[in-house]
């Protein structure tokens, strides 16, 4: 093999093997490599079972999976280990030794436990309870279980996905998943809904949110809660943040249980297994967003649009003063923001002031960064918010004022839910590492940002983030509407012709 070639991230599935091909280690198999990642297995036991009966478990002996660990480590060294069937007690000591060492050796090491105990078509995988589990519960990242496994976990019998991923977060497990596929909740038209629940501790606080898609008939799913698991592990495997590893994993389940619905429709009996497709790129399979901010702003009206006719929005130079305003404006853009940092309140509110001033002459379109009250006060074309300030931005009083927004995200799960408050544009970034903000964790790259693009309604996108001359070439072919750049103009030897060169481009 060249050295040219894309190494792909390993991902290392404990589980089950399940004869008939539909969950646990195939599952694991198909689903990795449906998205790009190399898969290990270490195979805990060698089930019999078919579509309608679980016949036998057959575990397979610790040491086996001891020596398999061992020649795996150094040849393929995991990113994130997805743990599926444990068939005993004996296997709990292993992994969780196992676990131990490979975090105190590799601390980036994540592991998902998608805790499988009762069989779908009945029957009971393990006699392992709750309790048996508690040391491998300490190495473990995420847990993903469905309302059932999580009503066995929690000691509860409630079906709250809240109150029980809240029971199972005192475990000791940092992010909880649990699953809602299951569960009998309908939406405001009255139709069933599936909705995941994820329980996230972040250092001391923990955050929430819940995705939900509208639920896909179809009996089509066995080996569908190996496959959440696996795509989730894929997904955190190439470095996605949880939030966007989950919406993409909800985006994949809702996929391929579409595939099936026809199948499954002429033959409504058969339990069939889980169709893996590939990476999930249609808008419409990606689920709807309820979070704080979801909730807040529901039923806000669309914020007005940027009034485009028909053309790309283009160049978007971000510059952080006076000098540069004046000088930048009599290029013909359409659009410019002044993103001032480090000022006090009496020198902001002047600059803002004289800013909006300066720009009345010109067709560009003026966004103030951060400042909303400011801009609102002063009457500003829009304001452009960050993620850190959207939770208490009033975005009420902004859609009031008549105020055009715009909103920064960073990643699928930010921009899903930006889309969802309707804003005058969204914001991509960072497409490559910059100098001027740290955007570390969070640099999307010209492939994310395509993923992303097939997700967008009609409202424009704009990127940015460490784009130069060079580069943009590439992220222009995407589709984006506009680019944002501060130092491929601030810092360029001839701003004027700097900005010439990306009009020419943009075209
Ligand atoms: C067009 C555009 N996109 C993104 C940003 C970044 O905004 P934010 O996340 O609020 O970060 P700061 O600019 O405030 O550091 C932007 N300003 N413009
Ligand atoms: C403000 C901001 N937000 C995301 S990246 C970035 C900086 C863009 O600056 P540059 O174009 O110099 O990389
Ligand atoms: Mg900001």
């Amino acid at each position: 093999m060249t050295k040219s070639v894309k190494e792909k991230p390993i991902v290392w599935t404990i589980s089950g093997s399940d004869c008939s091909g539909g969950a646990g280690i195939a599952a694991d198999i198909k689903t990795g490599h449906a998205l790009g990642v190399e898969v290990c297995h270490l195979i805990t036991a060698n089930t019999v079972q078919n579509a309608n009966r679980l016949v036998s478990i057959n575990p397979v002996a610790s040491e086996i999976l001891q020596q398999q660990a061992k020649v795996l480590i150094d040849d393929k060294p995991p990113s994130v280990i997805k743990i599926g069937l444990i068939a005993n007690l004996e296997q709990v000591k292993w992994l969780s030794e196992l676990l131990a060492g490979f975090k105190a050796k590799y601390s980036k090491i994540i592991v998902v436990f998608d805790p499988v105990g009762q069989a779908s078509v009945g029957g009971s995988f393990s006699a392992l309870q709750r309790e048996d589990l508690t040391l491998l519960f300490h190495y473990v990242d995420v847990i993903t279980p469905n309302l059932m496994e999580a009503q066995q976990l929690s000691n509860l019998s409630t079906l709250n996905p809240v109150e029980l991923a809240t029971k199972i977060a005192e475990l000791g497990i940092a992010s909880v998943i649990v699953k809602g596929g299951h569960s009998n909740v309908l939406d405001h038209d009255g139709l069933p809904v599936s909705g995941d629940y994820c329980l996230h501790r972040v250092e001391q606080s923990s955050i929430s949110y819940q995705l939900s898609s509208p639920r896909i008939n179809t009996s089509y799913s066995h080996g569908g809660g190996c496959s959440f698991a696996s795509a989730l592990a894929a997904f955190l495997a190439q470095g996605y943040l949880l939030r966007d590893a989950f919406t993409l994993t909800k985006a994949f389940i809702n996929q391929g249980l579409a595939k099936s619905v026809t199948t499954s429709m002429n033959k409504p009996d058969y339990y069939g297994a889980f169709e893996q497709t590939y990476w999930p790129d249609k808008a419409d399979f990606f689920p709807r967003i309820s979070s704080n901010l979801a909730e807040k702003h529901q039923g806000l009206p669309p914020f007005p649009s940027l009034a485009l006719t028909d053309k790309k929005l283009g160049l978007y130079p971000v510059v952080d003063s006076l000098y540069w305003l004046k000088r930048i404006l009599p290029l013909g853009l359409d659009i410019i923001q002044l993103r001032l940092k480090n000022k006090t309140d009496s020198e902001l509110e002047q600059l803002i002031i004289a800013a909006i001033a300066i720009s009345q002459p010109y067709k560009t379109r003026l966004f103030i960064n951060d400042y909303w009250q400011l801009a609102i006060k002063h009457r500003a074309y829009g304001v452009h918010i960050g993620q850190e300030d959207l939770q208490d931005a009033d975005l009420t009083k902004i859609q009031q004022s008549g105020l055009r927004l715009g909103i920064s995200t960073h990643g699928c799960y930010e921009f899903l839910l930006a889309q969802q408050l309707q804003p005058s544009y969204l914001a991509i970034g960072a497409i490559f590492s910059t100098k001027t903000k740290n955007m570390s964790g969070q640099i999307q790259g010209v492939e994310n940002l395509q993923h992303l693009l097939k997700l967008a309604s009609n409202i424009p996108v704009v990127a940015i983030g460490g784009i130069n001359h060079q580069r943009a070439e590439r992220v222009w072919q995407t589709g984006v509407d506009s680019i944002a750049v501060v130092t491929a103009v601030t810092e360029s030897e001839n701003a004027e012709i700097a900005v010439k060169q990306f009009q020419h481009l943009m075209q």
